[in-house]
């Protein structure tokens, strides 16, 4: 089997015809690794995922996926009032069959799913009476209960406290190297990425993509002028284990140069 789980080529893909969202992406995803794609608001990471789950077709270029995706959005509203355990059960639509019951092997592998997610205790919870952040873990564990080759998550850790993003970062990295599916997540936490991705895509413009290794291209020089904000690579021991994270520098000289542009520029257009 390929080694490789997805191939772009020379991708493009506008909303309103000349409007390139995005144009000429190359990039390479490693099947049983964890890809992370970076970018400021609006260059076009949702859209990128839509193309790869086959929600939006290329307009240029091509994408060839080897192997089943399971997508998990950012946000996720249920119009009826299933169980949280209701929920992630759906993820076995495929097995179960439309007018099946579940068989008692679907439910333990979906609980023993909603386990590796904090979230067995909250099995018979309404979904709709769940906090965001909790909604997203069983989405998670839904997703993982699918069998799928592939996991597309848009944004997998922002609407998670500190604790769930550790926790969902450790799976996501488990999923990957003990399970050997492929994760494409995308995520404005840079020190996220380089906590677990081995490849990433820097989306700096239409046409200006950076693709290679984490480790290599999450440099302090890349993300300063990807974000256009000052931050620092930093690597330290912590309990005996070798940690490299990057900090967002907000100083507050910064957030006052800052709050003083936008009064000028508020200033400018008045
Ligand atoms: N349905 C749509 N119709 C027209 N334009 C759209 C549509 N969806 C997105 N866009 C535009 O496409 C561009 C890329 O949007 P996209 O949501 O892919 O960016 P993103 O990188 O995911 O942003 P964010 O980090 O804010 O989530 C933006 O300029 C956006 O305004």
């Amino acid at each position: 089997m390929s080694d490789t789980a997805i191939s772009i080529s020379d991708l493009g893909y506008f909303y309103r015809p000349d409007v390139w969202v995005l144009r000429h992406c190359e990039a390479r995803v490693a099947r049983g690794g964890v890809f992370a794609i970076l970018g400021p608001n609006g260059r076009g990471k949702t859209t990128l995922l839509h193309l790869l789950i086959g929600a939006s077709k290329p307009r240029e270029g091509s994408l060839a996926v080897r192997g089943r995706i399971a997508f998990v959005p950012q946000l996720f509203e249920a119009s009826f009032d299933y169980t949280a355990l209701d929920m992630a059960l759906m993820g076995r639509a495929r097995k179960i069959g439309l007018f099946s019951q579940p068989s008692r092997a679907d439910v333990e592998a979906t609980l023993s799913a909603l386990d590796r997610f904090g979230m067995a205790d909250f099995a018979e919870r309404p979904f709709g009476e769940l906090s965001g952040g909790q909604r997203q873990l069983v989405i998670f564990a839904r997703a993982l209960v699918a069998e799928a080759d592939i996991l597309v998550l848009d944004e997998p850790t922002s609407a998670l406290d500190l604790e769930n993003q550790a926790l969902v970062l450790e799976r996501i990295a488990a999923l990957a190297r003990e399970d050997g599916l492929t994760v494409v997540m995308t995520t404005h936490q840079p020190h996220h990425a380089l906590a677990v991705a081995d490849d990433a895509l820097l989306m700096r413009g239409e046409g200006d993509y950076l693709a290679g290794k984490a480790r290599d291209i999450l440099t302090e020089e890349s993300l300063r002028s990807l974000y256009r904000a000052p931050l620092k690579r930093l690597a330290f021991e912590h309990e005996g284990v070798e940690v490299e994270t990057i900090a967002p520098i907000l100083t507050p000289t910064r957030r006052a140069n800052i709050r003083s542009q936008t009064a000028t520029k508020a200033e400018g257009a008045a």
